[in-house]
């Protein structure tokens, strides 16, 4: 039986940064994965195809040149699946190498097959053979992450009724389909897909969609969706979704029927924990598959560390790989910097795509914090019309007292590159002042931040006039 330091199981974004992570401090690591899921969900079937098809999607439309050339600017007249997949596939192939290349050149080492515990600190692996072999670690890290859950009601036959890994290779571009579920994965296909044509209905059981975001951002990105004719039907549940042969049918909870060629089923994932046997590790997860953990990433027995979706929110790429990075120090007594907090960026790569960091407008009233709102639109900056984005805006939120800044949300071009600027100035304390007395480059989009600064400040300063000239006089009844 080969033994190691640590070993980990899944090769996604967690799965890699705990392990290159443990190489780095000079300890003998292991990684499991699959056959052909190298880099995860993340790298085969998630965030980098999706994101590859968006930006397929954007170069082939035309679409964000049309306010410069006219609505019927395009790149190519049909679109076909093929287009867009070509993109894809060479982004993936040229990920997985470099993942490939890394994790080597770390001497970490690979074992392909699928993992499960036989004890507390011996996991089988098991490759599609049959061929096994055990190992044993000092340390495990659980990085299994999670798959689309597929509830009995959806007749799912991978292509008309497809989940988020499916869609990937569906045979046409759909002239309708119905998106089950407004979280960030139906939202961003549905985006893709209106952008290509697609008449897209999205169903969602919640009032509202992405609710954790800012609202006013909310509500224009859903006003620029209903320019792609997207149909919205909030506060409807899917009873059903039907395969019939001239198309699906989605039957909804209030009598409701939505023919259409394709459905996408996006409604939630669940944790890969099904075949890892954790039981024989002395641990459980929750029906929906997830794992606890304590701050340290830590599960209930004190050398098994799981990280990344497998542990639940916020479920991102982002914050997996940093988990990841996290339990191998922690493992090795090596010190990591402040607690995983609240500057965590969340980045939505819709059309046109989104992003904050902080706190929402919702959040700081509830919780009685007074703040004041500064607010640019790319529409008054010369790189907005440079690029043809008229829609796009930035809003920071500046604590009324502090004049520290507690959030930043974009909405718009290279809005999730942008919030990284705000991040940072969070991070390092800093307050509105440093905006406005900072110099940005001209003719750019991170220009928005000084504009929002003043725009703060001469609101704060506006406060300060009417309260400065002298005590407050009740006017006579
Ligand atoms: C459509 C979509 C778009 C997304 N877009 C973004 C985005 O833009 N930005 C962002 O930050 N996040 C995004 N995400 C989320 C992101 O993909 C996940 O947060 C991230 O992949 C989680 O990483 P992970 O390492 O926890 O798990 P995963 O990437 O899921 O990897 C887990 C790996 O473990 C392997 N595994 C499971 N069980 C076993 C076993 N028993 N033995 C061996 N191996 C096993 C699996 O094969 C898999 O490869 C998106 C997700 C989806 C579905
Ligand atoms: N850009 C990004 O960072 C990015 C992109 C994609 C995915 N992700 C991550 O992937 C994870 C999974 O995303 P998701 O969108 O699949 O799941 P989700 O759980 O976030 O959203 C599912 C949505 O479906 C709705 N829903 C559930 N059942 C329904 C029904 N029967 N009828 C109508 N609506 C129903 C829910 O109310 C919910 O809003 C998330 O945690 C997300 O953070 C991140």
């Amino acid at each position: 039986m080969d033994s190691y330091d640590m070993i980990v199981i899944g090769s996604g974004p967690a799965g890699q940064k705990a392990a290159i992570a443990a190489a780095k401090l000079g300890r003998r690591a292991a990684i499991v994965e699959r056959k052909d899921m190298v880099g995860g969900v993340c790298i085969n079937t998630g965030t980098i195809p999706s994101k590859t098809l968006r930006e397929a999607v954007l170069y082939l439309t035309g679409l964000n040149q049309r306010e410069l050339y006219g609505q019927s600017y395009r790149v190519k007249q049909d679109i076909t699946i093929a287009d867009l997949s070509s993109r894809t596939q060479h982004v993936i192939a040229r990920e997985i190498d470099v993942i490939r290349n890394q994790l080597a050149r770390n001497h970490v080492h690979m074992y392909v097959g699928t993992a499960r515990f036989i004890t507390p600190r011996t996991i089988v692996v098991t490759n599609e053979a049959g061929n096994s072999v055990e190992l044993s670690a000092d340390k495990i890290v659980i990085a299994v992450g999670t798959k689309p859950a597929h509830p009995s009601t959806v007749e799912f036959d991978g292509e008309t009724i497809v989940d988020s890994d499916q869609i990937l290779s569906i045979a046409k571009v759909p002239s309708s389909m119905v998106v089950v579920g407004a979280g960030v994965v139906g939202i961003e296909y549905a985006s893709m897909f209106a952008a290509l044509g697609t008449k897209v209905t999205i169903v969602e059981r919640r009032p509202t969609m992405l609710d954790f975001c800012d609202k006013e951002i909310i509500e224009a990105l859903q006003y620029q969706l209903r320019e792609l004719a997207v149909t919205f039907r909030y506060s409807e549940t899917v009873r059903e979704v039907q395969r019939h042969p001239a198309g699906t049918l989605t039957v909804l909870e209030s009598g409701k029927r939505i023919p259409a060629d394709t459905v996408l089923y996006s409604a939630g994932r669940q944790g890969l924990t099904d075949e890892l046997n954790i039981a024989a590790a002395g641990l459980g997860a929750s029906d929906r598959g997830k794992i606890e953990v304590n701050e340290n990433l830590q599960t209930e027995v004190e050398h098994i560390y799981a990280v990344g979706d497998v542990i639940g929110f916020p479920a991102l790429a982002a914050t997996a790989m940093e988990q990841g990075r996290r339990a191998a120090y922690h493992a090795f007594n090596e010190p990591v910097g402040n607690k995983l907090g609240d500057l965590q960026p969340i980045g939505i790569y819709t059309i046109p795509e989104l992003s904050f960091v902080g706190r929402t407008e919702e959040s700081l009233t509830s919780a009685n914090v007074p703040f004041e709102v500064g607010v640019s639109r790319y529409r008054e900056l010369a790189r907005g019309a440079i690029l043809g984005d008229s829609y796009g805006m930035l809003k920071i939120l500046v604590h009324a007292e502090s004049r520290e800044l507690l959030g930043v949300h974009v909405f718009g071009t290279n809005a999730t590159e942008l919030v990284h600027i705000g991040q940072m100035v969070m991070g390092c304390g800093g307050t509105v002042d440093y905006l406005v007395d900072t110099v940005f480059n001209y003719p750019t989009l991170a220009e928005s931040y000084k504009v929002a600064a003043l725009d703060a400040v001469n609101k704060m300063r506006a406060i300060a006039k009417v309260t400065q000239t002298g005590p407050y006089h009740p006017l006579p009844e």
